[in-house]
């Protein structure tokens, strides 16, 4: 990969997505409340929390899938508007919970759909390299999941949404993908908001997490030392962190 030359730390730098006050739900329903987030360029930033807090929401919120019902969500500074296709165009990424692969059709011909190119995703992950004309639907669940996120790497968005990339995935697999996802947001300084339910997997990843509890975010901090605390706020929720 080609490293981005950028001289500041993240978390010197402004916002690439911030989220202010941010209201979001369904019709007039609104399941996420007053939320205030961030996502700096080349940090990788993990939304924790149970069933149901809002994490799914928040993430199709951000990415122009759902339209907000109030607060604000900026993008390096400017309102951002406009739907899905919009913002995946200014070069906000999204991985959504389903895999949105085509599974009819070839990983070279899926990897042709993303736009970002064949070469520039098997560079996040050679193991596609080698399953290029081979149909999407006979790929295991992890290699699937190579596609789906080598090709939105591979479109090198400034900033990447990815919801639960570690769903039903063994955790051999689930650490290379994170481990891709880290190399690419630091050489490609790329922001990422990661939604995971495995706190423990999450913060190794991440640089700083966010935890939402019922539509509302309860605590942030830094991934290195935020496992003793997330363990409490779960606890005091009665879910589990793990
Ligand atoms: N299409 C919908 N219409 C109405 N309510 C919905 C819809 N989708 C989700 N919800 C509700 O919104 C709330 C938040 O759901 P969301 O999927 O955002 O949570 P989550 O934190 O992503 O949960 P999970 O980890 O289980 O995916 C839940 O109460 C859920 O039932």
């Amino acid at each position: 990969m080609t490293a981005v030359a950028h001289t500041e730390p993240a978390t010197a730098r402004g916002a690439a997505l911030r989220a202010t006050s941010l209201v979001a739900g369904y019709g007039d329903l609104a399941v996420v409340r007053g939320l205030d987030i961030e996502v700096r360029a080349g940090e990788i930033v993990a939304l924790l929390g149970p069933n149901g807090a809002g994490k799914s929401t928040t993430l199709l919120t951000l990415a122009g899938e759902l339209r907000p019902l109030g607060g604000e969500i900026s993008w390096f500074g400017s309102p951002l508007t406009g739907g899905l296709h919009k913002r995946a165009a200014s070069g906000l990424g999204f991985v959504p919970e389903e895999r949105s692969v085509i599974m009819s059709m070839s990983v070279r011909d899926n990897l042709l759909l993303g736009s970002g190119g064949i070469e520039p995703a098997v560079e996040v992950f050679p193991e596609l390299g080698a399953l290029l004309d081979r149909r999407a639907g006979l790929l295991s669940g992890g290699e699937q999941q190579m596609l789906t996120l080598g090709r939105a790497l591979a479109r090198r968005p400034k900033v990447l949404l990815a919801d639960e990339l570690s769903l039903g995935l063994g955790p051999i697999v689930v650490d290379r993908l994170l481990a891709a996802l880290r190399d690419a947001a630091t050489t490609l300084d790329i922001g990422v908001l990661l939604v995971e339910q495995q706190a423990r997997r999450a913060l190794a990843a991440s640089d700083r997490w966010y935890l939402m509890r019922r539509g509302e975010l309860v605590a942030s901090g830094d991934s290195s030392d935020g496992m003793d605390e997330i363990q409490r706020l779960y606890l005091a929720g009665h879910d589990s962190a793990d």
